[in-house]
């Protein structure tokens, strides 16, 4: 019977500080080698002050607890992590290609066998969380990392919970990706269920293929079309890409498609499943 490992015991000296790679509301993250192993990882390095002035210090526990204890090919490791007398470090996995949300801007919106693979794999990486009863909450671009293949990294879990959840918390940052059960009014807003990752999925899918969120207006209006479901879609978006939107922007959450029928889903299946690799090479040729 073997000894697990020990935890290990981080601390600063272990590693090789390389570039930065890019910085957050609360902090920075930089490419490092693990001194004794060689092994490359990225290192949030978050600042204790601004965390309390900001009201983060719950979020980064919860990413810490939650993140460290999810193991799938489609969400960021979280190795491990320590502290000093003023900052908190966050040992993560390195991913090879970035912000998702970068290679969006710069390619504008996505192609549909691009958009399909990344929304296939986000529904992988929902349901392996939702099954360990986990909520992640902040479903957007700017919360998405690309593996050295391109593969998805969903990362940032700061906004994540354990389902069901009635929590109380200011959302700051993007309206955009709020689904209406928690832009109601009064009591019932605080109760939700991992349902709300499905709406986010549905206004991810939209911005991958049209390269601006479905509800993008001034923050009253914003409120507003989210609250009625209000939104078009655009004639270029194939009609089987707008089938699985209209049905992830459900208002009630109840009746929006679950992540099993999102995986099997026509347009999904068209460009994810192996059979289909003519429809690919006839996409990429055409780039539709
Ligand atoms: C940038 C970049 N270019 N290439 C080629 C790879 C990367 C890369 N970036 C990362 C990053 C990374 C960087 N910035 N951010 C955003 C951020 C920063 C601080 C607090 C909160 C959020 C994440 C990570 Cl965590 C993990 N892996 C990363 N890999």
């Amino acid at each position: 019977y073997e000894q697990p490992a020990p935890p290990k015991q981080f601390h600063l000296g272990m590693f090789e500080i390389g570039r930065p790679l890019g910085k957050g509301k609360f902090g920075r993250v930089y490419l490092v080698r693990e001194r004794s192993s060689g092994f490359v990882c990225a290192l949030k390095v978050l600042h204790k002050n601004e965390l309390k002035h900001g009201g983060a210090e719950t979020q980064v526990r919860r990413e810490i607890e939650i993140q460290s204890n999810l193991r799938h090919p489609n969400i960021l490791r979280l190795f491990g992590h320590f502290h000093d007398s003023k900052r908190i470090f966050l040992i993560l996995e390195f991913a090879g290609k970035g912000e998702l949300y970068k290679h969006l801007r710069r390619e504008q919106r996505f192609p549909e066998w691009k958009a399909a693979q990344y929304v296939a794999q986000m529904a992988a990486a929902l349901k392996y969380c939702h099954k360990k009863h986990i909520i992640h909450r902040d479903i957007k671009p700017e919360n998405i990392l690309l593996g050295i293949h391109g593969e998805i990294k969903l990362s940032d879990f700061g906004w994540s919970v354990h389902a069901p959840s009635n929590r109380r918390e200011t959302l700051c940052g993007t309206l955009d990706y709020l689904p209406p059960e928690m832009l109601k009014p009064g009591r019932d807003k605080n109760v939700y269920s991992n349902k709300v990752d499905l709406w986010s999925l549905g206004v991810l899918t939209y911005e991958f293929l049209v390269g601006e969120a479905p509800f993008e207006d001034t923050p009253v209006m914003t409120q507003r079309k989210i609250s009625r479901g209000e939104m078009t879609v655009p004639a270029f978006v194939s009609p089987l890409a707008k089938d699985l939107i209209k049905r992830l922007l459900v208002l009630d959450p109840e009746k929006r498609i679950s992540l099993d029928e999102v995986q099997e889903h026509p347009w999904i299946i068209k460009y994810c499943v192996k059979g289909e690799r003519a429809s690919m090479r006839e996409s990429k040729s055409t780039g539709s």
